[in-house]
């Protein structure tokens, strides 16, 4: 649980100086100095002023410089917001205006969950109050996890007077933004904060502190229409595409007691055909694009029909070693061709250009799949041919020593017709024709990029495939990379590898990324985790493992609900394992910059190894087909088997029974064996899996011998 380890009342700032030349000699830096006086000056009581050591982070206000450049601006920002210790306050100096290496907003930005379009102006009002230069600079400031950001221009006496502007309100704002993680707001410093702002108390995240900021805004700052337009394109937050009143959060309040929590769930429990038809519902349809030919393209469903760029081949080729010949048209001339020639010229398959026109009455030595001299009209094969004589003049050097070309060659057949061993242009693809259908699947088998390839297909017609991202909560779940031994109650995170390597191997994916573990704490860990999944990776899909279900940690529903404004489609499906599944979608906002992309959804699969393995494979995979364009998104392949050994159906609910599923020589079935125990936290029963066998939810067995039927996970064993 992280916690806010403060000290004191008071409200910690740090100050980042984005200044190449203060970089480079700090002592030219003034903006640092006029900040500190300001908080000193005009804060005094509720910041945190520490002079002695200008870079001390735990105490007073930090002071760090950096060069104009974005990693080191993310950088410093993130190690002041993404920590326990986090900054209430962080002004930056320098690098909003026009100049090409200003680039202090675009490295800003990204960083910030919510943007605070009211600082903004704030700023710019006061300081246009006093130079139309104002103007000239960039401002933004928002929130990130905990933490207020705001960028002040970078000249000392700009810097200052745009904090002076807003440096009243700020302790309230940074009370807010800090919310369940201030020691200060529980201290009940809030109170007296609050009363020299104005403002009174309200509870942190929650749609009454939305309203409240509101009113608050409208009383002491800004005017009706502009607050309105916030609400619609200011803030970056997504908010539910239901209303409150319409539809208020199913989930707990994870900061209320036991005492406040549901003891039932109140989701309606799905069918797995139900669940599968709403996901299938609400995952977007596919969208077209055009991507450059390459093996990237592995996996890709092809959106419209393509035409063959160019003939295969584009010559007339040889199919054989040996020599190009001219064959007499009248049948009755053909035991001609038996005879001694001479050798006019050789055609290799690598000759970038033609050979020259076989003259009557010679050959010409070709290799397989170059091109034919033009008159030739058949190719013998050279074991049809023997060396008359050499040429002493066309000598070469080999490895082996001095060797002589053939200067005449005898034929040895007849039997050869005009065309013989000839592959003609266009033979093995016409110029134009359809080399595939849209809705063709290009595989990891070659055949599809072969053809592509082979017919100068320079651009490809495909459907854009997902961005899927894999994040694993709670605290107990412990990093395979930990040297061990493990202590308390710590769990090697299985989920996170075993998914990821899943939904990769599925390839219906462009980028498949390890989004690491999040923490159990209230809101603010997993909110910006998702956040920044989001905005970072640009994702579509978000694959969660672990608190869906009932306990007091397991806070995805309420996260999705009450922080990103989410709407939970199903939070519970009647199978074992995964029977806490839930399913949930935020909309994308117009300036996410996301053409034809509608929504993102996140798929909360149970933490229970067994559990998340088939559920991904249940309810994820349909999505992904879906979105990556396969017509018939109908998840895994459906097969009959025949049981090796009874197994027990769980009276509840439907069983996705793990299993390994071979092929039996003699009969030709298909035949399935238990995995054992099936417990869902048992990673075990999924290892060696290819098949889950669907038994109905019903008191008893199925025998030995009986027929089954099966999902198949993948290739049926022996391959
Ligand atoms: N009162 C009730 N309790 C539970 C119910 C219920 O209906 N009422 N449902 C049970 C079912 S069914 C399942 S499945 C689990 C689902 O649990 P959660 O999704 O909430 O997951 P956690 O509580 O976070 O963890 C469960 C279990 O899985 C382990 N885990 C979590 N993450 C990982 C990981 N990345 N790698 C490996 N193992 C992981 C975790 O340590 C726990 O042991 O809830 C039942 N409870
Ligand atoms: O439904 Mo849970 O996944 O059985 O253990
Ligand atoms: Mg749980």
């Amino acid at each position: 649980m992280a916690s806010q380890t403060q000290s004191s009342a008071l409200l910690k700032a740090a100050i980042l100086i984005i200044s190449d030349t203060a970089f480079k000699d700090p002592s030219t830096d003034k903006a640092a100095a006029a900040l500190e006086q300001v908080f000193e000056n005009e804060g005094a009581g509720k910041w945190q002023i520490a002079k002695d050591d200008r870079a001390a982070v735990s105490d007073g206000i930090a002071v760090k410089i950096v060069p104009d450049q974005k990693d080191q601006i993310t950088n410093a920002i993130t190690a002041w917001t993404d920590t326990d210790n986090f900054m209430n306050l962080i002004v930056t100096t320098g690098g909003t205006g026009f100049t090409p290496k200003d680039n202090t907003p675009e490295a800003i930005v990204p960083l910030l969950d919510r943007q605070a379009p009211g600082l903004v102006h704030g700023m710019l009002a006061a300081s246009l109050e006093v130079t139309p230069f104002a103007m000239m600079s960039r401002p933004v400031a928002g929130v990130r996890n905990s933490t207020i950001i705001i960028t002040l221009p970078g000249s000392p006496k700009g810097a200052k007077e745009n904090l002076q502007a807003i440096l009243k309100l700020l302790p309230h704002a940074c009370m807010q933004a800090a919310g369940e993680n201030s020691r200060i707001a529980h201290a009940g410093g809030t109170k007296k904060l609050e009363q020299e702002a104005g403002v009174a108390s309200v509870p942190p995240h929650s749609k009454t502190a939305h309203t409240h900021t509101h009113n608050h805004d409208h009383s002491h700052t800004h005017s009706h229409n502009h607050d309105h337009s916030h609400d619609h394109s200011g803030h970056q937050v997504p908010k539910a595409h239901t209303t409150p009143s319409e539809r208020p959060p199913q989930s707990n309040d994870p900061r209320l007691g036991a005492s406040h929590r549901a003891r039932q769930s109140p989701y309606p429990m799905l069918s797995v055909p139900d669940a599968v038809a709403k996901i299938l519902e609400v995952t977007p349809s596919p969208i077209p694009e055009t991507r450059p030919m390459s093996t990237d393209l592995v996996g890709c469903i092809i959106s419209s029909d393509i035409t063959a760029a160019e003939a295969v081949p584009a010559y007339r080729a040889s199919i054989v070693d040996g020599y190009a010949v001219i064959v007499p048209d009248d049948e009755t001339q053909r035991s001609k061709l038996k005879g001694t020639f001479p050798v006019a010229s050789v055609s290799h398959a690598q000759a970038a250009s033609m050979p020259p026109p076989l003259q009557p009455n010679s050959i010409a030595r070709i290799t397989t799949g170059a091109p034919l001299p033009d008159g030739a009209n058949a190719v013998v094969m050279v074991e049809d041919t023997v060396i008359s004589s050499l040429t002493s003049t066309n000598q070469m050097t080999t490895g082996a020593g001095t060797a002589a070309e053939e200067k005449e060659v005898s034929i040895l057949t007849d039997a050869l017709v005009p065309g013989e061993n000839i592959r003609e242009p266009g033979s093995d693809i016409a110029l134009g024709t359809t080399i595939f259908h849209a809705g063709t699947r290009i595989s990891g088998l070659g055949g599809e990029i072969g053809v592509l390839a082979a017919s100068g297909t320079q651009s490809v017609p495909v459907f854009r495939r997902p961005r899927v991202g894999v994040l694993s909560t709670g605290d107990e779940v412990t990093d395979i990379s930990h040297p061990g031994p493990l202590t308390g109650g710590m769990i090697r995170d299985s989920n996170r590898p075993s998914l990821l390597s899943l939904i990769r191997s599925w390839q219906l994916c462009d980028e498949v990324v390890d989004l690491g573990i999040a923490r159990d704490t209230p809101y603010s860990e997993l909110e910006s985790k998702l956040r920044d999944a989001y905005r970072l990776h640009d994702l579509d899909v978000i694959v969660t493992t672990g608190g869906v279900s009932m306990g007091e940690l397991d806070l995805l529903k309420p996260t999705i609900e009450r922080s990103l404004g989410g709407t939970i489609h199903f939070g519970r499906v009647n199978m074992k394992p995964g029977k806490p599944t839930t399913f949930a979608s935020v909309p994308f906002k117009n300036n996410d910059g996301a053409e034809g992309r509608t929504q993102r959804l996140i798929f909360a699969l149970p933490g229970n190894p067994a559990s998340a393995l088939v559920t991904a494979n249940l309810f994820l995979l349909p999505s992904l087909q879906k979105s990556a364009g396969v017509s018939n998104p109908h998840g895994l392949e459906r097969v009959s088997v025949r049981l090796a050994g009874r197994v027990r159906c769980d009276k509840g609910r439907p069983e996705y029974h793990r299993c390994v599923v071979g092929m039996d020589g003699r009969s030709g079935l298909l035949v399935a064996t238990s995995t054992g125990m099936q417990r869902s936290s048992r990673v075990g029963s999924v290892g060696g899996a290819n098949g889950l066998l669907c038994l109905p939810g019903k008191e008893g067995w199925l025998e030995d011998g009986e027929m089954c039927e099966c999902l198949l996970m993948g290739m049926v064993n022996g391959y």
